[in-house]
């Protein structure tokens, strides 16, 4: 009998679900603002009870990302970060003994750039468990899936509300988690949502078994506690990018890099609910 692979990210979810507790999820972007302190970040992230992170792969055109995004990938490229280094990032804070699920979040480029089997190779020696590519084109999501299966790497789709028509047969291929969006346009902070994200949410749950994670302008606790009731879990980018964007001085400097990393871990530690 074939045993089935553990997979921490699937791991994570159940654990939570017996809890009943909601996934906190950061996203941050690898190498922001260098590849060093990505590390002392993830440390802190899982110090502050975040228990899954989107590893943000940086890229020159990142077209569904709003300004805080976008600078952070800036000052991730001047580092010449790759694909490879953001999953050399993952290796790098086990070894440190951070424990959390990493999903890979990369925009399909820089995956055609190292190639398909290559690029799941690493991914599937590195012990990531969960991959984001947000402009995946349809036409190629069915092969992009039998590798993901293949190398125990969970695909999460991405569900907008505008995506009705298609949620049956995106949900039909999801893996590990489905990412609902919970309003258009780009990621950033915002004030409110869709006025229709709470039926788009309880509309997507109805129709997979598999959690369901809410993201994009969730910034504060009361927005995460808001969607707690509603979802399995909470994504939040940019308020913690911005964060670190706010800290780069403090983090710039041996002497007062650690008082960075605390003013970090504590805004993402007054998230967790
Ligand atoms: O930044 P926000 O508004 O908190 O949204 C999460 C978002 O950052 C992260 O999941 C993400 C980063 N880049 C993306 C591009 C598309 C969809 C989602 C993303």
């Amino acid at each position: 009998m074939s045993t089935a692979l553990v997979n921490l990210l699937d791991a994570t979810f159940a654990k939570l679900k017996s809890t009943g507790k909601t996934a906190l999820i950061p996203f941050i972007t690898v190498g922001d603002p260098d590849p060093e302190t990505t590390l002392d970040i993830l440390a802190v992230l899982e110090q502050a009870g975040a228990d899954i992170v989107e590893l943000g792969v940086p890229y020159s055109d990142p077209l569904a990302d709003g300004p805080v995004i976008q600078r952070a990938s800036e000052r991730a490229l001047a580092h010449q970060i790759t694909v490879e280094t953001c999953i050399q990032t993952a290796v790098k804070a086990k070894a440190r003994g951070i424990s959390l699920p990493f999903v890979l979040f990369t925009y399909y480029n820089p995956v055609l750039q190292i190639g398909l089997p290559r690029f799941f190779d690493l991914l599937q020696e590195a012990g990531i468990s969960g991959l984001i590519i947000p402009d995946l084109p349809y036409e190629e999501a069915a092969e992009v899936l039998a590798l993901a299966d293949a190398a125990n790497v969970r695909l999460i789709p991405l569900v907008a509300p505008t995506s009705s028509g298609r949620i049956t047969q995106i949900l039909a291929r999801a893996r590990g988690f489905v990412y609902c969006v919970s309003s258009l346009g780009v990621t950033g902070e915002r004030a409110s949502f869709h006025a229709s994200v709470d039926e788009f949410i309880a509309s997507v749950k109805a129709e997979t078994d598999l959690p369901v994670a809410v993201g994009f302008g969730i910034s504060n606790r009361e927005q995460v506690e808001r969607f707690s009731g509603i979802c399995d879990g909470a994504v939040v980018g940019s308020a913690i990018v911005r964060k670190i964007e706010e800290t780069l001085p403090l983090l710039g400097s041996e002497s007062t890099k650690d008082q960075g990393l605390l003013q970090i871990r504590d805004f993402v530690a007054q998230l967790r609910v």
